[in-house]
């Protein structure tokens, strides 16, 4: 991988700070490290669906839609040098990739979503007739198209966010749902961008996240990029500014909705919506419809990754635990939907019962 700071990755929104995580650069995918924020911003030429598995487990790109997003890429990384055959072997091949790609992380559903999506459209161009070649530059078209479409799905996401707030509001957030886990805007963070945008003020409140400090890191740098009020907290600092009433709403990401509308995210979402419901905070959870996942009936069916421990003892280079001492590292957690006040898509936004008000978004 070689290392540039193309000017290529910039565009105009206030969100990120003009940054973009993922996009496609003349023949390569162009991935912002998101390792190494805030303190330096490089980005990463990817040439091959192996670096870009190697990318998403590492968390050089993170957040469920980037994640999707990159994974698009990926398949396209890895067919495009296929030699020879005909356009039903290279369906084929793109199944292999897809498969593959989908073993970097199991989490968050975006992944395997945008990786049906890349092998049902190389099934739909199998069928068709004409060269090869043509099928490839097709599955590129196509890995472009769902950058595009969760850019604008965002935006929609963000519409209806701000309905829920209104001017001088506080607001908490836990890890990053922001431009930087999507393709621009972020779902969590969207409303935050688009008030900014329309001069009205939120106060937000970002946890910082253990162990990998995606709230300190990543929204912190986005949201103070961007000229939004924004006050960093410990995670163990959230019922306190809850208790002094500072805060009027919590509003997070997700990396999978089940059909009851259990809500996985990053880890510590679970204890800040308990938090909320205590002191009679919403909490609001903001996706796209690729995060919902009707195949799985509840929270206890989502798989739950489990990281390296060294993300608790030593993050960041410095040994912050005795060695050998056991450790548990989940990277994400479950809130069960009693604590969920609603679910904000780009379709619009739904409140218990959610088994039905989810279904009813895909008809
Ligand atoms: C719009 S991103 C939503 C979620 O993916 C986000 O909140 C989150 O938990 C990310 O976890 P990460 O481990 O950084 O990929």
């Amino acid at each position: 991988m070689s290392i540039n700071n193309n000017e290529a990755s910039a565009n105009n929104s206030p969100a990120t700070g003009g940054l973009v995580s993922v996009s496609w650069n003349a023949d390569h995918v162009e991935m912002l490290d998101q390792r190494l924020l805030p303190e330096v911003i490089e980005f990463l030429d990817l040439t091959t669906a192996e670096q870009v598995w190697e990318a998403i487990r590492n968390l050089t790109v993170r957040g469920a839609p980037a994640i999707g997003i990159s994974a698009a890429f990926g398949v396209y990384l890895g067919i495009r040098g296929s030699a020879g055959g005909d356009r039903a072997s290279l369906a084929t091949e793109v199944v292999k990739i897809a498969d593959y790609l989908a073993t970097s992380r199991p989490t968050a559903v975006n992944l395997f979503w945008a990786l049906d999506r890349m092998k049902r459209r190389a099934g739909e161009l199998a069928a068709e007739s004409g060269e090869v070649a043509e099928m490839k530059e097709a599955l590129l078209e196509e890995a472009k198209q769902i950058q595009a479409e969760d850019e604008e799905t965002c935006r929609m996401i963000g519409e209806h966010a701000l309905t829920l707030f209104t001017d001088g509001m506080g607001v908490l957030t836990h890890c990053n749902a922001g431009g930087l886990a999507t393709a621009k805007y972020g779902t969590a963070l969207a409303p935050m961008y688009l008030a900014q945008e329309r001069g009205m003020k939120l106060k937000v409140f970002a946890d910082e996240t253990r162990p990998v400090l995606q709230g300190a890191r990543l929204t912190a740098f986005e949201l103070q990029q961007a000229g939004v009020d924004v006050t960093l907290i410990c995670d163990n600092m959230a019922g306190m500014v809850m208790s002094k009433g500072w805060v009027q709403a919590v509003i997070v990401g997700t990396d999978r909705v089940a059909a009851n509308g259990d809500v996985a995210n990053k880890i510590g979402t679970y204890s800040v919506a308990v938090l909320a419901k205590a002191h009679g905070i919403p909490v609001y959870v903001a996706c796209p419809l690729s995060t919902i996942d009707l195949n799985t009936p509840t929270g206890d069916e989502i798989p739950i990754e489990e990281r390296h421990e060294d993300e608790i003892t030593q993050g960041f280079g410095k040994r912050t635990a005795p060695k050998g001492v056991k450790v548990f590292n989940p990277a994400f957690d479950v809130t069960p939907n009693e604590y969920v006040t609603a679910i904000i898509t780009e379709k619009g936004i739904v409140r218990a019962p959610y088994e039905e008000g989810l279904r009813k978004l895909f008809e």
